[in-house]
């Protein structure tokens, strides 16, 4: 039997070298494969490295509700999969545009942020819950509980925590806008019942950017210049206390891109449109019930205001049954909105109004500070017809054959005086398979509209006259 003395000299012999293993394994190893040694062989060296390592645990549910870490950890690991991981799930939601790739239970993926290792690892255990309540005796089912574990030296713990997750939210983010099939809202559901006040949605399918946009190119630039600043300016607008919210009138004849400039401005930012229709709403309340119902990120676009306005007018001279209104839709209604309710509620949201008659609108609409932007669509321009030239018929201004030559020359001659909108010259592209036929189309329909112009100036000069004889 060893005496107390040897038994106690060969456990401090035995406490030394595994202090001295400890020691190296720490000094020596470098973390990314410490953290591999410990994942692999943790049960056997667990102390010397766990001792420096912290996992955190994403659950994928907070009690009932979705955690946004672990679905922004889905999204950011989704592009970050190397070839070392062996199992992958592959997922296309129908309204999606791509496939995504995210990781499968048990695998694992290391990434790296500045000079922090990181180890993730997709966990799924299946638990026995009761359907009702605790009692042992009740019909169970299985569900399954996902989580990731978050693995990586201790020492960077509050770097993880308050700069690494945010980047994986905010990365998540940005590959969520990227997927993004923007949709469009409106007042029903689609199958042609407008009267229950609920939005409805479809995805947005206007295929107009600001790439096949025909209109003024600094306007166009200056736009897009907005849009992004405003997109940058999150903290800016929570410094100095003002709703994150943009406001746009567009104005200018039927036809001349209004509605495409909207899809155009959707498409470009992600956001969702809700296409709100003043006439077919019974009260402020309505309003601001549906207003209070729109999501971040969208653009809440009120079509033709001028004809609302008229419209509002026309029922605050109706009578009511009792002889007051107690329910009515209000133009001052609508703008106490915008300045009130519907900028305090929400983030990132922009507003667009339109209308063919800047000059009917109610000056509380046009006063400076109530529409950050004015902007004109106008009749077609003769750059505007070049990009209507390339994007219909694939003819690029600047390299034509004799005979294009010839049709531009005179296309660009006509078409400011003429006075056509984007939309009639569209139609004139589309007449025809073939280019020089639909260029002659043009020419001739600039001319007919030319010889209607010269004929009602012409008349309006007779009347001029007439009334001053
Ligand atoms: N500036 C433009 N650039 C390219 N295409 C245009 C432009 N303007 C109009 N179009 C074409 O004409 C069609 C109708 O235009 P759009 O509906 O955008 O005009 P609008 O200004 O909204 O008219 P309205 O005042 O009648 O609502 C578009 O689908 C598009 O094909
Ligand atoms: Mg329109």
């Amino acid at each position: 039997m060893p005496s107390t003395n040897t038994l106690f000299s060969a456990y401090t012999s035995i406490a030394a070298s595994v202090m001295l293993v400890r020691y190296i394994a720490n000094e020596f190893i470098p973390p990314q494969l410490q953290s591999y040694i410990s994942s692999h062989l943790g049960h056997l060296f667990s102390a010397p490295f766990s001792s420096k390592l912290i996992t955190l645990i994403i659950d994928e549910f907070d009690g009932l509700v979705k955690n946004e870490v672990y679905e922004a950890s889905e999204t950011y690991l989704s592009t970050r999969i190397t070839p070392s991981v062996e199992r992958l799930r592959v997922i296309k939601a129908p309204k999606e545009k791509r496939i995504s790739v995210s990781m499968e239970k048990g695998q694992e993926l290391k990434d790296v942020y500045e000079e922090i290792v990181l180890t993730w690892r997709l966990i799924g255990a299946e638990s026995q819950k009761a359907i009702n309540g605790d009692d042992p005796y009740l019909p169970s089912m299985k569900t399954q509980q996902r989580f990731f574990e978050l693995t990586f030296c201790k020492k960077h713990k509050d770097r993880v925590i308050s700069e690494y997750l945010p980047y994986v939210l905010d990365k998540a983010k940005a590959v969520k806008a990227d997927n993004k099939v923007p949709k469009l809202y409106t007042l029903g559901n689609f199958y042609g019942d407008m009267s229950n006040g609920v939005w409805g949605s479809i995805n947005l399918e206007h295929p107009a950017t600001f790439d096949t946009l025909a209109m003024d190119p600094e306007m166009k630039k200056d736009l897009i210049d907005d849009l992004e600043r405003f997109l940058r300016r999150r903290e800016f607008y929570r410094r100095v206390g003002k709703a994150w919210k943009r406001g746009y009138l567009l104005y200018g004849p039927p036809g001349t891109g209004k509605s495409s400039l909207i899809a155009a401005m959707a498409n470009y930012l992600k956001f969702d449109v809700y296409d709100l229709e003043l006439s077919s709403l019974q009260s402020d309340a309505e309003l601001r019930r549906l207003l209070v119902a729109t999501g971040n990120r969208s653009i809440l676009v009120i079509e033709d205001i001028d004809c609302s306005a008229d419209l509002e007018r026309e029922r605050d001279r109706e009578p009511t049954n009792f002889g007051f209104q107690t329910q009515r839709m209000t133009l001052s209604g609508l703008l106490n909105f915008i300045d009130g309710l519907w900028t305090s509620c929400g983030d990132e949201r922009i507003i667009v109004f339109t209308t063919n008659h800047k000059d009917k609108l109610d000056p509380a609409l046009l006063r400076p500070g109530r529409m950050d932007k004015h902007i004109h669509m106008s009749y077609c321009t003769k750059q505007g017809f070049k990009l209507l030239a390339l994007n219909y018929l694939g003819i690029d201004g600047e390299k034509q054959c004799h005979q294009q030559h010839m049709h531009f020359g005179e296309i660009e001659e006509l078409i400011e005086k003429a006075q056509v909108t984007p939309a009639e010259v569209a139609e004139e592209l589309m007449k025809n398979d073939d280019a020089d036929e639909c260029l002659d189309g043009v020419v001739k329909f600039l001319k007919r509209k030319h010889i209607e112009a010269d004929r009602d100036d012409r008349q309006r000069a007779r009347i001029f006259n007439l009334l001053n004889y």
